[in-house]
């Protein structure tokens, strides 16, 4: 059959385009496929022929068209198998499509069972959505009256917005004068750090001059060992010329003796010559007499030759002396001329000498004054960089310690670089360099010590907070250096003479119209408890318990002054009554014997001067502060020999140099968080530390071999001191009346 597929076209297409359907190659050449048009054709063709009786032709036409519609008739069956077949696909496409219809039948039972639960589901939240949204209304309701409310506030939020927006154009103008200020104070900082390079080249070239001095001195020195052999040299020259002169003088007397005598020998023997010549004129006429005589009578013959023989060996004689004369004339005039040259040359060395004298000196003052402005600058630098800075002090051995060479272990390096502020420690073998702003060797004394803090006091003056403080190992010397040795003035310590040097300059400043209070307090830590050491009570001072904590408890206030509630203040008019004040608080201080030292501080004495200036003329005020710290003695328990009280003391004392130890490395790390409150020895110096004071540390060193091991210790903590940066101090300058109450720094 042919007509329209199941899936709506053709299986086969039958010749594409026009064909002709008489031909019968089709058979032959593969399979033909008909349209139904080509089938309808061929149904309806007709015979033909060109005779009615041309049966062969009629026969081969028949037969053509038999053949034609066997090939249709075997494309029909081809067809109908395909047909069959496809139907065969169909028929089990149809059940498989039943089957899975069914399977969807089944899935949307489910489906809708499910579909009726949740839509059950929605109906009930649909109710409680319905009663939320009435809920919901009410509240919008609510939320359309707050609004109404909110925009009132958020009106006057506007308005507020207003004001602040204008307030912050200010604020922003601030801002903006408050950066060109940080841009000014940025471009005075360039300015400090190249006024501080341009100060290191400086200190350089100081440096190079100073080599360049010591090098002159040096030459200068040489040239005067040289001048002084050659003085020497020359003097000896001198007086050996000095004697030849004296010697000259001697044998030109003699020979001006011998001269007159030989001037006498000759007058008298020109007088003698003369004679002999008169006589001989005499005997020559005698002679004449005698030969006018002789011929008469020869007996005279024998006396005249006599006579003559005499007289030639006389002339003979006057020859001789006459040459004597002469040279004895050439030779004084040749001592002359040298006595004359050797005086020339002695004077010109004289005047070199002189010369050279002169130039020493002047090479010396450059030296001084060159060293005074290379301290200048080192300070400068100093407080630039804004270091603590620390000076290393070893007190010299005491009777009994063990002196010999071997036993040594403190050395001073001798570089130009270090010399002066190196020092090297040696243990187990092991040499330990350190350098700090100064070493003060043994031989130093108190008077050393001071000059170089004095600047200092003078800071304190100026209105600078003011701190030194002495570190070191038990019986190292802290005491000795700010206290020093009651009772002998060459060994006074640093407190006395400060203070003295604190009235001497109040005293002479006040011809430029500076008028000074000063007060006193003086306080130790003991056992982590501030005692008032100037209270006249004995209770005050020796209560460890019972004092309110309001008594003495340490305040900070805002400008970085530290007060002590209650701390006894003295007025203090002259250095006599601050060593009034520091004996009574000598006697009232915790000392104790240990191991390591008869006398030793059990505890932190911290002497403060609050200084009060103010020039009448200027109207300028100024307030320093000088805090004097006495620190107890670092050591380990072991070292101590303590127990009981004493074991309890060494065990605070070393929880708060601990303490001042983990401050210091939190410093020196610039860590966000410095624990200042964990020792009332810190939080006291915090103002010191922190950075708005000038802080001077001691590290004080014994030489004794057996405690190597602590002074290597204090050395190295001296050290981390040293790195450590707190910033700058700043004067404390004003212009009103200031508030005279007494602060620690
Ligand atoms: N530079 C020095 N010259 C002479 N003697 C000194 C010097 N330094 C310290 N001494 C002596 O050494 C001993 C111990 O000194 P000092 O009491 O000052 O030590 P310290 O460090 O204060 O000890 P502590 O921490 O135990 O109080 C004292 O007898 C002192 O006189």
């Amino acid at each position: 059959m042919v007509g329209e597929m199941p899936n709506g076209g053709r299986i086969r297409q039958a010749f594409p385009g026009t064909k002709d359907l008489t031909s019968t190659e089709g058979s032959e050449y593969g399979p033909v496929e008909f349209t139904r048009e080509d089938v309808d054709a061929l149904l309806h063709e007709r015979i033909k022929y060109k005779s009615k009786y041309n049966y062969k032709e009629r026969c081969e036409n028949t037969m053509d068209y038999v053949k034609r519609l066997r090939l249709c008739i075997r494309w029909f069956q081809e067809l109908e198998l395909d047909y069959a077949f496809e139907q065969e696909k169909l028929k089990n496409a149809m059940e498989l499509n039943e089957k899975h219809c069914a399977d969807l039948e089944v899935s949307l039972k489910e489906k809708d069972v499910e579909l009726n639960m949740v839509i059950e589901e929605l109906r009930k939240n649909f109710a409680s959505v319905q009663v939320q949204l009435a809920k919901e209304q009410s509240e919008k309701l609510a939320a359309i009256d707050s609004l109404g409310r909110e925009k009132e506030a958020r009106l006057a939020v506007e308005k507020l917005q207003a004001a602040l927006t204008e307030e912050l154009g200010k604020t922003q103008g601030e801002l903006q004068t408050s950066n060109q200020r940080i841009q000014a104070v940025n471009d005075m900082y360039k300015l400090l750090q190249e006024y501080n390079s341009s100060l290191q080249l400086y200190n350089g070239k100081l440096q190079g001059d100073l080599d360049d001095a010591h090098e002159t001195i040096k030459r200068g020195e040489k040239e005067r060992t040289g001048i002084v052999e050659n003085i020497g040299n020359l003097k000896g020259q001198f007086k050996a010329l000095q004697d030849q002169l004296a010697a000259s003088k001697v044998s030109q007397d003699d020979i001006m003796k011998q001269k007159d005598e030989l001037v006498n020998e000759i007058v008298s023997l020109k007088m003698e010559i003369q004679q002999v010549k008169d006589d001989r004129d005499r005997h020559i006429t005698e002679v004449k007499n005698l030969q006018a005589e002789a011929t008469k009578q020869n007996d005279f013959k024998d006396t005249i030759n006599e006579l003559e023989s005499k007289c030639s060996s006389q002339k003979k004689a006057i020859h001789e002396l006459q040459d004597q004369l002469v040279a004895s004339e050439r030779k004084l005039q040749v001592a002359d001329l040298s006595t004359f040259e050797k005086m020339n040359e002695f004077e010109e060395q004289k005047e070199s000498i002189i010369e050279l004298k002169g130039r020493l000196e002047e090479a010396e003052l450059k030296l001084i004054e060159g060293e005074k402005l290379r301290k200048k600058l080192h300070n400068t630098i100093q407080e630039l960089k804004g270091n603590i800075r620390v000076f290393c002090r070893v007190r010299p051995l005491l009777s009994g310690e063990n002196t010999s060479d071997e036993a040594k272990t403190i050395s001073y390096p001798i570089s130009l670089e270090a010399l002066g502020r190196g020092i090297d420690l040696m243990q187990n073998g092991q040499k330990h360099s350190f350098t700090f702003d100064k070493v003060f060797l043994p031989s130093a004394s108190q008077e050393d010590i001071f000059v170089e803090i004095s600047q200092l006091v003078q800071s304190a003056l100026d209105g600078y907070k003011v701190c030194i403080f002495a570190y070191g190992q038990t019986g190292s010397g802290k005491t000795y250096t700010m206290m020093g040795r009651p009772g002998n003035p060459e060994e006074k310590g640093l407190i006395p003479r400060c203070l003295e040097q604190i009235f001497r300059t109040r005293q002479s400043l006040r011809s430029q119209g500076w008028k000074y209070e000063l007060q006193v307090s003086m306080l130790e830590i003991y056992n982590e408890t501030i005692r008032d050491l100037l209270s006249t009570s004995k209770e005050a001072v020796r209560a460890d318990n019972g004092v309110s904590p309001q008594k003495y408890a340490i305040k900070h206030d805002a400008s970085g002054n530290t007060h002590v509630v209650e701390l006894t203040v003295v007025d203090v008019r002259s250095s006599r009554e601050v060593s009034f004040l520091l004996d009574h608080a000598a006697r009232n201080r915790s000392v104790g014997k240990t191991a390591m030292n008869e006398q030793s501080s059990r505890s932190h004495f911290v002497f403060t001067l609050k200084i009060s200036g103010y020039n009448e003329s200027t109207e300028q005020q100024v307030q320093g502060v000088l805090n004097l710290i006495d620190l107890a003695g670092s050591e380990r328990l072991s070292k101590s020999g303590s127990t009981g009280d004493r074991l309890k003391e060494t065990q605070a004392i070393n929880k708060s140099l601990s303490s001042l130890g983990d401050v210091i490395f939190a410093l020196a790390k610039k860590e966000d968080h410095v624990p200042f409150r964990n020792s009332k020895l810190t939080y006291l110096l915090q103002p010191c530390l922190g950075g708005d004071s000038k802080t001077l540390m001691f590290v004080n060193i014994t030489p004794e071999p057996s405690s190597t091991g602590e002074s290597l210790c204090s050395l190295r903590f001296a050290a981390r001191v040293n790195a450590c940066e707190i910033g700058t101090a700043h004067r404390q300058v004003n212009a009103r009346p200031l508030d005279y109450r007494l602060s620690l720094g």
